[in-house]
């Protein structure tokens, strides 16, 4: 992609660090990672099970605090908000998906999906619903409206996690393994959802293990041991996705 050398990174992450202190010692999950995404980027986080991916995203959308560094979205500084002011600011800027969906289960699919605009009030009330339906029937799920998640599959949960994620239409889309419990014809749906929004003009920042969707992602980052291994371009191919020891590359 083309960014222009004025053009500010929508994502920076800088020298974070973090360290997980409990009775067992003290971990350094993540140690000086620097990472810049830009708008309109599809960024995949691969690396080992325990590498840090997961601490990664939670530090990156601020659901999780660094142990130091900064984590600046849009210009804003998320790592020095207070909590009470970041989930709001969250909720407008960033959606976020998780590998179980976490839909509340007592809610309808529409509810669940009206969920972030009641939170942060970014569309009147009375639109609130007329949206979520429309999102649902974007994502191909409009006839599983009033269905409680359970009724559903583990995709079209997935899509109505998608929806829930788009309802404040926040410009970036934040992803831990979205497709983990997907089988592959799901997995691929999915994989094709993602890269549609990212035409349509959002950033997505993802974990995942998928090797076959390599030609969808504008950068692969591969961490190891808490430590950014190589920074790859898709055309390096699945080899973004090689986690052995000494495979490392810089951009
Ligand atoms: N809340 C926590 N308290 C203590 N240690 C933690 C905590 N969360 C994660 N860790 C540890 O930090 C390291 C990184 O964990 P993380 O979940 O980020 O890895 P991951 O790459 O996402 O792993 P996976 O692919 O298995 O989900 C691991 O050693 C993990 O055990």
């Amino acid at each position: 992609m083309t960014t222009s050398a004025a053009a500010r990174p929508l994502m920076v992450l800088r020298d974070l660090s973090k360290r997980y202190d409990s009775s067992a010692g003290s971990l350094m999950a993540l140690d000086g990672i620097n990472l810049e995404v830009q708008a309109g980027e599809f960024v995949a986080v691969v690396g080992k099970s325990g590498s840090g991916k997961s601490t990664l995203l939670n530090l990156a959308s601020g659901i999780d605090t660094p142990s130091s560094g900064e984590v600046w979205i849009d210009g804003a500084a998320v790592h020095g908000m207070r909590q009470s002011e970041l989930a709001r600011w969250r909720g407008r800027h960033l959606g976020i998906v998780f590998q179980f969906f976490q839909l509340l289960p007592t809610l309808t699919v529409a509810e669940n999906v009206m969920l972030p605009m009641d939170f942060c009030a970014t569309y009147p009330a009375r639109q609130r619903r007329a949206r979520a339906l429309a999102l649902l029937e974007q994502l191909d799920i409009g006839a599983q409206t009033d269905k409680l998640p359970s009724a559903l599959s583990g995709g079209q949960q997935q899509r109505a996690a998608i929806a829930r994620a788009l309802a404040n239409d926040a410009p970036i889309l934040v992803a831990d393994e979205p497709t983990g419990n997907l089988d592959s014809d799901t997995t691929r749906q999915i994989m094709q959802l993602f890269a549609g929004l990212v035409e349509q003009g959002k950033t997505v920042l993802m974990v995942t293990h998928e090797r076959d969707f390599s030609e969808y992602f504008t950068r692969v980052v591969t961490l190891a041991d808490g430590r950014i291994g190589s920074i790859g371009a898709p055309r390096d191919g699945v080899a973004g996705f090689d986690t052995s020891a000494n495979r490392v590359r810089h951009a």
